[in-house]
């Protein structure tokens, strides 16, 4: 995994503002966010829609740059990378899962999986298969290897878009409403993955709406009209053991 020290920040914003410009003007859809993650942790960013979830990811990930502020990851402030500077940057150090899967639909899935290897080119060609395939094996979902996307149920084709997130061995993984197009069951055994990375060190932000999925993170945070919630108000209550869960 990664060679930051335990418990290291991997994530920090400082006074982070994004602006849009809209036909009605400007709307500020984040205004003076500060957070710093650790190494290790599983965040999960809730709050009602609109509140700047999406946002808040899209900057950490590197699709978004802030109107002002700072935005560091695994070591990097992001304002001073070029644009083509900021892609490669992001493709060895992020991995991206998103609610739609996002496969491609033409490439079977060890395909997917490898995908990302091919841009980072930290993997040698020889052994990027093997990897995918390694990868698969660790999402649970080897025997679908040479099957094309659709193919797949939605919570196979989400094991595989999280296997394909982790391709580069990213030090963060962010996910946007990773559970939001899965039935019950698929949802539960998404969100173990999940935490079953966390536990192996993986640090994790996911944003969700899903009062379930908090209960597996290490820490919630709340987003109110583009602000952290300093005081959230306890939702969810007692997160409960594992088997309670769901
Ligand atoms: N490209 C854009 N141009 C203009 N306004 C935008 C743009 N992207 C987001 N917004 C606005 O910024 C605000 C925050 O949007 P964001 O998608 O971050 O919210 P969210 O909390 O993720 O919502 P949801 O839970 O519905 O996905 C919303 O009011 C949204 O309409």
């Amino acid at each position: 995994m990664n060679d930051l020290p335990a418990r290291a920040p991997v994530v920090e914003l400082r006074g982070v503002a994004k602006i849009y410009d809209v036909p009605a003007g400007r709307f500020t859809a984040l205004d003076g966010v500060n957070l710093e993650i650790a190494s290790g942790e599983f965040v999960a960013v809730v709050g009602k829609s609109g509140s700047g979830k999406t946002t808040l990811l899209n900057l950490l990930a590197g699709i978004d740059r802030p109107t002002k502020g700072e935005v560091i990851v695994a070591g990097t402030s992001m304002g001073a990378l070029s644009e083509s500077r900021l892609a490669e940057w992001r493709g060895r150090n992020v991995g991206l899962v998103f609610q739609f899967f996002q496969l491609l639909p033409t490439l079977t899935v060890v395909e997917n999986v490898a995908l990302p290897m091919d841009f980072a080119e930290r993997i040698p060609r020889a052994k990027r298969r093997h990897r995918a395939l390694e990868l698969l094996e660790r999402v649970g979902i080897r025997d679908q290897a040479d099957k094309l996307p659709n193919m797949l149920s939605g919570g196979q084709q989400q094991r595989a878009a999280v296997a394909r997130a982790l391709a580069n061995d990213p030090p963060v993984l962010l996910a946007d409403e990773p559970t939001g197009n899965l039935d019950s069951i698929n949802r539960a055994a998404v969100l173990e993955l999940f935490a079953d990375l966390n536990a192996d060190g993986r640090t994790i932000v996911m944003v969700t709406h899903e009062h379930d999925a908090r209960a597996f993170a290490t820490r919630e945070v709340t987003m109110v009209d583009g602000h952290i919630d300093a005081m959230p108000q306890a939702e969810a209550g007692d997160p409960g053991t594992p088997d309670e869960r769901l």
